[in-house]
């Protein structure tokens, strides 16, 4: 079993370092081999995501990855941006559907941004379409005849797109509690029409889920008023991004929010898929020891899970995780003073 582990930027070679020691203790017969990607790589190789990084991704039954982003990258060409090394990998490897759980620890409700009585009935899974959208549609910044500058991004999704990630949704509320809530903004988008007319077809196959459709504002609405009503929300890639990121927040921190990247490729032991904190290279704490490691921990039980059959492994991970934010272990994202070396020794001492 081969993982390939590409730290990036920023946190995090910080966090990926914690998540190593963890994956080391556990003893498992892994390969790792590890690649340059984000700004990283663009110093070394001159270019975010290498064709060597790339060859050593498509060879790995899975992928660890850190974080990418770098300010002094921030002025380059968008193709040799830190985040293209993201995109790439997703879009190389067909990674459409992009696993974004959502669970409050015991012991943190008080630290959630929300009322701890609200915060606590939090137990959801936020599945984002990973492959289409203004993300990867056609895009520029281009000169109006009157001489004004215009920027635009295309937003898109093809039917069978929409069609797939429709499927992982229904059968994720299959093995949950057989609540699906699709998000998009249909009242005024196109894109979103066609991905509330795809989901309703594709829901006659599922007559044991029951649908909910909600416009995306509304959505980052109920998330913080009742996040409780959710199970699992499906929605497309620009809204997924963002309604993760605000549902990290409701748990206590975004150090916290694990997620797979998946796709339909089937390896000898799983799903082939990357996996990575929700977060990004944190460049205002890099370098501080501050970082919470918890999410890069938590995406390595998911890696052993979805791609390497190691469920015990993956469950031995996320209790110690859980037992280490009980014994009131935490890092500054969470209001304590455990450093990102801390943390993981507090793990790997409850593993
Ligand atoms: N998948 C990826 O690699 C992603 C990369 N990015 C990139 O990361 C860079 C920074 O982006 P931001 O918008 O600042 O988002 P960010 O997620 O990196 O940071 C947002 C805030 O959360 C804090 N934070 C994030 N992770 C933390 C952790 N593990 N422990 C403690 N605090 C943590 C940061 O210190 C910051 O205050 C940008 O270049 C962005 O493009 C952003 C999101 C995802
Ligand atoms: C850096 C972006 C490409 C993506 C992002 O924010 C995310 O995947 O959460
Ligand atoms: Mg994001």
């Amino acid at each position: 079993m081969k993982i390939a582990c590409l730290p990036g930027d920023g946190i995090g070679p910080e966090i990926m370092a914690e998540a190593l020691r963890v994956l080391a203790a556990l003893e498992l017969p892994v390969e790792v081999v590890h690649g340059d990607v984000g700004g990283a790589a663009y110093h070394r190789h001159g270019h975010p995501l290498p064709p060597e990084t790339l060859a050593l991704a498509q060879g790995a039954d899975a992928l660890l990855f850190g974080a990418v982003g770098d300010p002094t990258c921030d002025n380059l060409e968008r193709h040799l941006r830190p985040e293209q090394a993201i995109l790439g990998l997703r879009s190389a490897l067909g990674l459409f559907a992009n696993l974004r759980p959502a669970k409050m620890f015991a012991g943190l409700e008080d630290l959630s941004a929300l009322r701890p009585e609200v915060a606590g009935a939090i137990d959801l899974l936020i599945i984002r379409e990973l492959n289409g959208d203004v993300y990867f549609g056609e895009k520029a910044i281009r000169r109006l005849d009157d001489g004004r500058r215009q920027g635009f991004d295309l937003m898109s999704y093809a039917e069978d797109e929409v069609r797939r990630i429709a499927h992982v949704g229904f059968r994720a509320a299959q093995g949950r509690s057989g609540k699906l809530c699709s998000v998009d903004k249909a009242n005024v988008l196109e894109t979103s029409q066609l991905w509330r007319d795809v989901v309703i077809e594709v829901a006659a196959e599922y007559p044991d889920v029951a649908l909910t459709h909600m416009y995306v504002d509304n959505a980052a609405m109920q998330l913080v008023r009742d996040p409780g009503q959710f199970d699992v929300i499906v929605t497309g890639n620009l809204f997924g991004d963002i309604l993760s990121d605000q549902a990290s927040m409701c748990v206590g921190s975004i150090g916290l929010l694990a997620s797979a990247a998946l796709g339909e490729r089937q390896m000898a032991h799983g799903t082939l898929g990357l996996f990575e904190p929700i977060h990004g290279s944190a460049p205002d704490i890099a370098g501080t020891g501050r970082a919470n490691p918890m999410a890069m921990i938590l995406s390595l039980a998911m890696l052993l899970r979805h791609a390497l059959g190691q469920e015990d492994a993956a469950t031995r991970i996320e209790a110690a995780v859980a037992v280490t934010l009980a014994d009131g272990i935490k890092g500054g994202d969470l209001g304590g003073t455990a450093g990102t070396v801390a943390i993981g020794d507090a793990v790997l001492a409850r593993l």
